[in-house]
């Protein structure tokens, strides 16, 4: 069986691409690319299209412009399940886990877009269908658990794990696809510090030992300048700058498109509080839900 990445990673090309609502023009000929094997950033200030741009790659939404490229081929009309045919997966900005269910059940829930045997199958060839299943229940136990050091949890229902646990399952999901491409939809919004720095070594983990290629959105200005091979900045649905992290953080135009000023150190001040006050605002919601 494979594991993620060895089916090995491929690049991603946005061209040119568009997409309004109605009168309000979200991405305005956003052209950028995601190389193999690498983790590339979106980042921007509120409403500047990160969002959008995000659904347009994992097909949610349909632009009316441009074009979306995955290892040479056009997929901008292919619907989500086609491309996670192909090695797209996503992780959401709020974790979409079954709650009820446990971690292990929960993971197998992506593995199962790739298995040979269907159910009608499966009825009929139960020994073939038992067999895959232990192979799948092998390979996720000792590629993706251990991995992502979630041993102790496998058996838990997810509604009883932390905030960060539950993103970390989220992300053993999403590998558990074998992923070409892994989306990551803010994979450290509302995680405290600890949290957010073990997330962000998973993250290089994959990248490392896998070779897969990671495109993420994320608010966290630090995690982001840290562990991103390349950064793209949007700003009013245009591509405002792009490249290495500490190249975007000293450009004049990103810290304008942030702060109304043209002053690095300023910028991440500021979004260093503005990611913990984030943290504590969202953690805060999920207590009194609780
Ligand atoms: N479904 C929608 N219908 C109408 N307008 C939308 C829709 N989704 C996004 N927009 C608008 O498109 C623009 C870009 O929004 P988007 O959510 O992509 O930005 P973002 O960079 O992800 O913002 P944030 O960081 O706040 O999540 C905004 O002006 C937003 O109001």
């Amino acid at each position: 069986m494979t594991a993620p990445g060895e089916t090995g990673a491929a690049r991603l090309e946005v061209e040119g691409l568009s997409l309004s609502f109605g009168g309000l023009k979200a991405l305005r000929g956003v052209s950028f690319s995601a190389e193999p094997g690498s983790i590339t950033a979106l980042i921007g200030p509120n409403g500047a299209g990160k969002t959008s741009m995000f659904n347009c790659i994992s097909g949610f939404y349909k632009p009316q412009q441009g074009s979306v490229r995955f290892d040479g081929r056009d997929v901008t009309r292919m619907h989500p399940p086609e491309r996670a045919g192909l090695g797209f997966a996503r992780t959401f900005q709020n974790i979409a886990l079954f709650r009820g269910m446990t971690v292990l059940d929960n993971i197998k829930l992506g593995r199962h877009a790739h298995m040979k045997t269907g159910l009608l199958q499966a009825l009929a060839y139960w020994g073939s269908a038992q067999r895959e299943e232990m192979e799948l229940r092998a390979e996720i136990e000792r590629r993706i658990i251990d991995f992502l050091e979630i041993d102790h949890i496998r058996n838990m229902p997810v509604a009883s794990l932390s905030y960060g646990l539950q993103k970390r399952v989220e992300l053993a999901r999403a590998l558990a696809m074998r992923p070409r491409i892994l989306l990551l939809d803010e994979p450290v919004a509302g995680m405290n510090r600890e949290e957010t720095e073990d997330m962000a070594r998973f993250i290089l983990d994959v990248k490392e030992e896998w070779g897969t290629t990671i495109l993420m959105v994320e608010h966290d200005m630090g995690m982001v300048m840290d562990i991103s091979d390349h950064v793209v900045v949007l700003n009013f649905g245009e591509v405002i700058a792009s490249g290495l992290p500490h190249e975007v953080q000293a450009d004049p135009h990103v810290t304008e498109a942030y702060l109304g000023s043209g002053d690095p150190a300023a910028l991440m001040a500021r979004l260093k509080g503005e990611a913990g006050g984030k943290a504590s605002a969202e953690r805060e919601t999920r207590e009194d839900v609780a």
